[in-house]
């Protein structure tokens, strides 16, 4: 019988920890409509703040990433109503010396520093212990050459501190982006309220994760910011203003990762809801993925629909482009019938955690044979055991291990609840697909 599942707020009682991951032992079938998209409200939430009047985010999301960005904007000097599906933002003066807690979502970390930049005040910077492990220095070093007084340890690393004077001078900046595309947007994001606006060059190892920097490109295109793009490894923002935002979050296709996952582990068919016909969002290369490994994706009235296959296909993927799918893809290829290389994403051991070292350590705890390599893993299926399947206060870790859990029996999960980074209540939402 087809399940459709709409949940919006957080209802369910606390999970357990470790949790007992449900086992799917018949084919899913499910209709979804799955929490906004991370990046995008971010972007939102970041622009309304600097733009020219009042604006609403909406169908925001509400994670503990988006609370935090709503949170540290807030701090600086922005109105922040966050209490319907709606957000309303208004813009104001930031004068105040703050400190603002990123939590462990790079998108803060990274994002709110330049838009700092534009205070009178004095912000500091902290998060998770694992965040002070989470590469900035490179933004750090641009905003110095910017004409920002940024002040750390020395080691470009959080906890560092923005003495603003209410204006940055901007101008021409080089940076080595090779270990976050957010390194980019962040300071185009706030660039346009510059003096001289910014002009970003790139010099280093391709950057990763590049469909989110378009992302920010479109964003900001969208609230009436001029943005050259059109040569490789550059980005310039012309000095200006930003438009009040009105933007309706589209569904986080990232987080569909797992829900998909479910369909092509147990063979059923799952759909997601309000799938955008077209899209900035890294996630929607999920279609090309899935049906490499062998599962049917088309689209319907009711959004994209994923039907798993009998067997799952083991995949050669480079993944740089799309780093943050590598868990719950990782965890698909340990369910296939043949080995899996996934290539190309050194870059996301500075994510969350060092992932492919996650990876590595938890699925093979479990039975598979993986092997780790500076830049991917290679993964050999083999028959799977339960055990406690540690995340590391990953949110994709999490989803990686209920897709195992979803296929094998006894699997643990510990800590789901990080998923809580980007998605309310993702255990009482999973566990009702069951
Ligand atoms: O700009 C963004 O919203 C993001 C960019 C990417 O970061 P990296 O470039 O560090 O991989 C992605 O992995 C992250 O989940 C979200
Ligand atoms: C890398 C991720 O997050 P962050 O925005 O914290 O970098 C992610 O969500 O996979």
């Amino acid at each position: 019988m087809q399940q459709s599942t709409q949940r919006s707020a957080q209802r369910s009682a606390p999970p357990a920890d470790p949790w007992p991951a449900p086992r799917f032992h018949d084919a899913v079938d499910a209709v979804v409509s799955l929490p906004g998209s991370k990046s995008l409200a971010n972007r939102a939430l970041v622009l309304a703040a600097i733009s020219d009047g009042p604006s609403v985010v909406r169908r925001a999301l509400r994670s503990r990433d988006t609370l935090l960005m709503a949170a540290g904007l807030t701090a600086l000097g922005a109105t922040i109503d966050t209490s319907g599906v709606d957000w309303a933002v208004t813009p104001g003066a930031f004068t105040s010396d703050v400190t603002i807690d990123c939590g462990l979502a790079g998108t803060v970390m990274r994002f709110v520093p330049p838009v700092a930049g534009l205070s009178s005040g004095t912000v500091a910077f902290d998060g998770d212990p694992h965040m002070r492990s989470r590469p900035i220095g490179e933004v750090l070093l641009a905003l110095r050459a910017l004409g920002v007084d940024v002040r750390d340890d020395a080691r470009g690393s959080l906890p560092f501190a923005v003495h603003g004077t209410g204006s940055v001078r901007g101008g021409t900046v080089v940076i080595d982006a090779s270990a976050s595309s957010q390194f980019v947007s962040a300071l185009l994001l706030a660039g346009a309220r510059f003096d001289e606006g910014v002009d970003v060059r790139h010099d280093g190892k391709p950057v990763p994760s590049l469909p989110h920097i378009d992302m920010t490109v479109a964003v900001l295109r969208e609230n009436g910011v001029d943005v050259d793009d059109s040569e490789a490894n550059r980005w310039a923002v012309a000095p200006g203003r930003v438009e009040a935002v009105d933007r309706t979050i589209e569904p986080d296709l990232s987080n569909a990762a797992p829900f998909l996952a479910l369909a092509a582990v147990t063979g059923g068919s799952v759909t997601v809801r309000d799938w955008p016909t077209s899209t900035t969002q890294p996630g929607d290369e999920l279609r090309s993925i899935l049906a490499l490994m062998g599962c049917a994706v088309d689209r319907t009235a009711e959004g994209l629909r994923v039907t798993g296959p009998d067997r799952l296909t083991g995949v050669d993927l480079d993944l740089h482009d799309v780093g943050e799918l590598t868990p719950a893809v990782a965890a698909l290829c340990a369910l296939a019938d043949g080995p899996s290389h996934l290539r190309g994403v050194a870059h996301i051991r500075g994510h969350e955690t060092d992932r492919l070292a996650a990876l590595a350590t938890e699925l093979g705890a479990l039975g598979a044979g993986v092997d780790e390599h500076p830049d991917g893993l290679t993964i050999r299926p083999a028959p799977l055991r339960g055990g406690v399947f540690h995340t590391y206060a990953d949110h994709r870790m999490a989803h990686a291990g209920v897709i195992i859990g979803a296929a094998v029996d006894g699997v643990l999960v510990e800590d789901v609840a990080t998923t809580s980074k980007t998605f309310p209540d993702f255990a009482g939402f999973w566990s009702a697909l069951v």
